[in-house]
C-alpha cells in the first residue's frame, strides 16, 4: 500500500523549495560560496575579460571560442541581425498599449510560426535557431520601445559587437564605450542561472518533445513575473514612488506594513546576496559617475540600507540592473525584454541538453478536493 493509501501525509515540495529535479553541466549556482560558474568559469570572471558573444558561444559549445571560431559566430550572428517584414507587421498590429514582454513573445512566437523547420530538433537546426533568436532579439526590443516613441526603425549594423549594436539601434546614435561595457557585464550577467523558474518552463515545454520557439515563448511568459525577470522594471517604479533618498526608510516601512514584497531584494537560492549583485553594481555605480546622477545611488544605498535593517534581506541582480537601464534611456517596460535578449542564451543552451538525455517532465500532485460523489439524477 503507498503512503497516501494508508493515510500518512505525503511530503509536499511547495515550489519545489530546495528540490534537484535533473542534472546540468551549464551552470553552477553556489549559495555557500556566493558564486556562479557558468560552464567553470566564474561569472566575475568572464564579465571582466570576454563580450558577451563569447558567453553566448560558451554556453552553446561548453568552450569559450578561439579568434578563429569567434570570428565565425560573430560574422554569422551579425548577418542575422535584420527583421522580416511579417515580424514587423505584426509587431505593427499590437496595440501600443500592449506590454513589450507580449511584444517580444509574439514576436518570437512569429519567427517560430515563419520557421519551415520550426519542429526540427537536431542539435544543429536547434543550434540555428538559437543564434537566429539571440541575433534578432535586439531588433525586436528596439523595434518596439521606438515605436511607442515614434520613431523610425533603425537598421542593424554589422560593424558593431552585440551591445554597441544593441545601443546603436535602441537610441539611433553612436553609443559611448563606457556605457557599451556596462551593458555589455549586464548581458553577461543576466544570460545564465540553472534552473530558474523561466528555464525551468523552457525545460518542460522541451521535455513534451515541443519545438524551441514553443519553450522560448513559453520562457518569456515565465520571466515577465515581478517575482522573477519582472522585478528589473518594479525596481524602477519604487524609486519612481520613493522620490529621494530621505523618503526611502519611510515607504519602506509604509510598503512592509501592507506586507507588500520589496521588489528587487531576496531570492529563492541565494539567502545572503546574490553572486552578481557585486559586479552590477560596479556598472551601475559607472554609469551613476558617467551619467552625473548620485542622487539615484543615494536612493539606491538608502533604500538597501534600511532593507537590510528592516528584514535582513539583501539586493538580487535586478536591483542594480533596473536603475543602469534607466540611467542607460531605456523605457521602464523594456528592462525585462532586455533580460529576455541575454537570457535567450541560457534558454536555449538549457532546451538542447534537455533534448539530449530527455525525460518527460510530470510531477504528482496530492489531490485536496472533494470525495468521489455522483452527478444527481435529473427529474
Ligand atoms: C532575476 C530574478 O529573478 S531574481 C528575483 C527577482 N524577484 C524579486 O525581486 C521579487 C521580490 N522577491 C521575492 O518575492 C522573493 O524574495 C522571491 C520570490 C524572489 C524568493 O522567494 P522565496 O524563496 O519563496 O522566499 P520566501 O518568500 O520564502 O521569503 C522568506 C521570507 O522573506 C520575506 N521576503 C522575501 N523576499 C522579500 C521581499 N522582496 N520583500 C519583502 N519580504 C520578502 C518573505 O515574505 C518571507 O517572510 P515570512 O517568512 O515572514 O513569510
Ligand atoms: O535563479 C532564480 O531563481 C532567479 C534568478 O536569479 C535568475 O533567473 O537569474
Amino acid at each position: 500500500m503507498s503512503d497516501q493509501q494508508q493515510g500518512a501525509a505525503p511530503a509536499i515540495y511547495k515550489g519545489l523549495t530546495g528540490v534537484p529535479v535533473d542534472y546540468t553541466a551549464i551552470s553552477k549556482v553556489n549559495p555557500e560560496t556566493n558564486s556562479l560558474l557558468y560552464r567553470g568559469y566564474p561569472v566575475q570572471e568572464l564579465a571582466a575579460s570576454v563580450t558577451f558573444e563569447e558567453v553566448a558561444y560558451l554556453l552553446w559549445y561548453g568552450e569559450l571560442p578561439d579568434d578563429a571560431q569567434l570570428a565565425a559566430f560573430e560574422e554569422r550572428e551579425r548577418a542575422l541581425r535584420g527583421l522580416d517584414h511579417e515580424v514587423k507587421r505584426v509587431i505593427d498590429e499590437l496595440p501600443l498599449t500592449a506590454h513589450p514582454m507580449d511584444v517580444v513573445r509574439t514576436a518570437v512566437s512569429v519567427i517560430g510560426a515563419s520557421d519551415p523547420g520550426a519542429d526540427d530538433a537536431s542539435p544543429e537546426a536547434n543550434l540555428d535557431k538559437a543564434i537566429r533568436l539571440f541575433a534578432k532579439l535586439p531588433s525586436i526590443v528596439c523595434y518596439d520601445q521606438r515605436r511607442h516613441r515614434e520613431l523610425e526603425f533603425v537598421e542593424p549594423r554589422d560593424d558593431l559587437g552585440y551591445s554597441a549594436n544593441f545601443l546603436w539601434q535602441a537610441f539611433g546614435e553612436a553609443p559611448e564605450l563606457a556605457v557599451v561595457n556596462a551593458f555589455d557585464v549586464s548581458m553577461i550577467l543576466y544570460a545564465e542561472h540553472s534552473f530558474n523558474a523561466s528555464t525551468f518552463a523552457a525545460r518542460v515545454i522541451t521535455s513534451t518533445m515541443s519545438d524551441l520557439y514553443s519553450a522560448v515563448t513559453g520562457a518569456i511568459g515565465a520571466l515577465k513575473g515581478p517575482l522573477h525577470g519582472g522585478a528589473n522594471e518594479a525596481v524602477m517604479h519604487a524609486f519612481a514612488e520613493i522620490g529621494t533618498a530621505d523618503a526611502a526608510a519611510g515607504w519602506l516601512d509604509a510598503a512592509l506594513a501592507e506586507k507588500r514584497k520589496i521588489m528587487g531584494f531576496g531570492h529563492r537560492v541565494y539567502k545572503n546576496g546574490d553572486s552578481r549583485v557585486p559586479t552590477m553594481r560596479d556598472a551601475l555605480e559607472r554609469m551613476v559617475e558617467h551619467y552625473e546622477r548620485p542622487d539615484l545611488m543615494r536612493l539606491y544605498i538608502a533604500l538597501e540600507e534600511a532593507m537590510a535593517e528592516r528584514k535582513g534581506i539583501k539586493p538580487n541582480l535586478d536591483y542594480p540592473a533596473g536603475p543602469t537601464y534607466h540611467l542607460m534611456g531605456f523605457d521602464t517596460e523594456t528592462f525585462t525584454p532586455l533580460f529576455v535578449a541575454s537570457r535567450v542564451t541560457g534558454w536555449t543552451a538549457h532546451i538542447m541538453e534537455q533534448n539530449a538525455a530527455n525525460a518527460l517532465i510530470r510531477p504528482l500532485s496530492v489531490y485536496n478536493g472533494p470525495d468521489e460523489r455522483h452527478v444527481p439524477v435529473r427529474g
